[in-house]
């Protein structure tokens, strides 16, 4: 039987229930005062959750939401065709619930209505820009400043002032472009809000917007830095809900709960976190009433989550991966790869974090780890794996380096490395079923896929200077107990660690 679709009119007949909630019937008709750049699905189990929440609870309503595909038009197309209205369906505790969500009150396709975007980055009734566009998004040279090498990065540089040629492409491109327009019109402070998985977010997409103002050619970058400088604040923030990419049993078990059809669903954890640095340069929703932690310092947060989560994660997706499991659940339920997860928070990572104000790190990890065995939650290694050059290094590359500077040795962080380079080389798992390699450094990758000779496949990605520093490519002790975990997972065992 084909549903009815949901959208802003499916408003008035949904009733909320046990386990159907409809808020998104008090927040359809808010006004537009954020940007969101990167309208993913986790943008709309998080960022958009949040805002409509503190909109319910503050009253007002003029935080509603401008979504900016990036890429690609699907999620515009998906979404636009439901008047921006999409459900929230949260997996946990055995059960599934269904929020209706009406916060994002336009969709734009960034590529092909990027006029648009522009305008909307100039309107003073604009405050926030949040982005979540993914780590390679943001187009960072080794260093973190922007890749001025990158084509397309080259190209959003020579667009022009005017914009006659072509308009940029680029996440920096865009808003630096929407920066000068605003600045241009006068149109008021603006806050950007960064919510990718990256260390100091804030800060780091501060210098990208600054390096391509100080590349831009001619006379139009100084000045702008300058306002830029003046009006526009950029706070770091952490992230931290699980949200897994959206099936069609997600669809279908939605379906039954709404009795619509609804292509822009997302499906998340029940836990969720956000923890902003309060460096705000005008308005802003009232988070904090939706449970939003406002601090000074978010630094202590994000390298808890970036090291306990998101490094763990990445470790449990390349060993799962390659010992056939399908899911983070079935990884985290394989007692060896377990045992290798425990002692890595403890032994590891736990002693490379300074704990935030009131948190038990050990308490954090179990946490952690009763998350990813959730079995509802069926986040697959591959989705974790992607994008391993771009993870590397803020989730497990820092705390080895730091470890290795201490006089520590971080066994089991290193084990996770050789995962990720037995991973990248094996391209099978034990079952002989092909790993994807979905990676922007791809192409380089791709040249040690089927290597079976671990000293070659560690020599190779080694050079990989975006990724490893100089500290651990010529850290011979480091180097050779990672290069004998390679070729251990090579042959498909997995290493017998401590
Ligand atoms: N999914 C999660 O569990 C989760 C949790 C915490 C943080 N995050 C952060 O959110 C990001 C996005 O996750 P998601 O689940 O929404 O993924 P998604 O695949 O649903 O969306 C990715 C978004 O990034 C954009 N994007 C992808 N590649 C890009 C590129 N090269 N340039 C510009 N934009 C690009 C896409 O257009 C899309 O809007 C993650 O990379 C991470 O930093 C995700
Ligand atoms: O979203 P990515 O690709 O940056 O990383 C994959 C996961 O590790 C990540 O999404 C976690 O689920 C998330 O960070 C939990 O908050």
């Amino acid at each position: 039987m084909t549903l009815p679709r949901l959208d802003r009119a499916a408003l008035d007949e949904l009733r909320a229930g046990d386990r159907l909630s409809v808020p998104a019937a008090r927040t359809v008709d808010c006004s537009v005062g954020i940007v969101h750049l990167g309208l993913g699905a986790f943008s709309r189990a998080h960022q958009a959750v949040y805002t409509e929440d503190a909109m319910l609870a503050a009253g007002g309503a003029e935080w509603g939401i401008c979504g900016v595909t990036q890429r690609s038009a699907d999620v515009h197309d998906r979404l636009a065709a439901q008047d921006g209205v999409y459900g929230v369906l949260t997996r946990g505790d055995g059960r599934a619930t269904l929020r209706i969500v009406g916060v994002v009150r336009e969709v734009l396709d960034g590529g092909a209505q990027t006029e648009a975007l522009l305008d909307r980055l100039a309107d003073p009734r604009i405050a926030v820009v949040t982005a979540t566009v993914t780590e390679k998004g943001y187009r960072r040279a080794a260093g973190g400043g922007l890749d001025t090498r990158d084509p397309e990065v080259r190209a959003d540089l020579a667009g022009g002032a005017d914009l006659a040629g072509r308009p940029p492409v680029t996440v920096i491109g865009r808003l630096v472009r929407g920066l000068a327009r605003r600045a241009h019109a006068d149109a008021g402070p603006l806050t950007v809000v960064c919510c990718d998985n990256l260390p100091s977010n804030g800060t780091a997409v501060q210098r990208l917007v600054h390096d391509f103002c100080d590349a831009l050619p001619g006379a139009e970058g100084g000045p702008l830095a300058e306002w830029i400088r003046a009006s526009v604040t950029f706070p770091s923030s952490m992230v931290d809900r699980i949200v897994p990419t959206t099936t069609d049993d997600d669809r279908r078990d939605a379906a039954a709960l709404s009795g619509r059809y609804d292509a822009g669903l997302v499906v998340a954890e029940p836990f969720s976190q956000w923890v902003v640095e309060d460096r705000f340069a005008g308005a802003r929703p009232c988070w904090e009433r939706a449970g939003v932690q406002l601090t000074d310092d978010v630094g202590p947060f994000e390298v808890m989550k970036l090291r306990l989560l998101n490094g763990v994660h990445s470790t449990l997706a390349y060993l799962g991966a390659l010992r056939g499991h399908r899911t983070i659940a079935e990884a985290v339920r394989d007692d060896e790869l377990r045992a290798i997860a425990e002692a890595m928070i403890r032994q590891d990572l736990i002693p490379t974090v300074e704990p935030p104000d009131g948190v038990d790190l050990g308490g954090y990890g179990h946490q952690v780890l009763a998350r990813f065995a959730d079995p509802a939650l069926r986040h697959t290694c591959v989705q974790v794996a992607m994008d391993g050059t771009q993870k590397l290094p803020q989730r497990l590359l820092s705390a080895v380096s730091e470890s290795l500077a201490a006089g520590r040795h971080p066994r089991y962080a290193t084990l996770g490395v050789a995962a990720w380079m037995a991973y990248v080389a094996r391209g099978r798992d034990v079952k002989g079923r092909a790993l994807p390699l979905d990676d922007p450094l791809a192409a380089t990758l791709g040249d040690v896929r089927g290597r079976t000779d671990a000293d070659g496949v560690v020599d190779a990605l080694l050079r990989l200077d975006a990724v490893f520093g100089p500290d651990l490519v010529d850290h011979t002790a480091w180097r050779r107990e990672l290069t004998v975990d390679v070729q251990t997972l090579l042959t498909g065992a997995v290493p017998t660690v401590p």
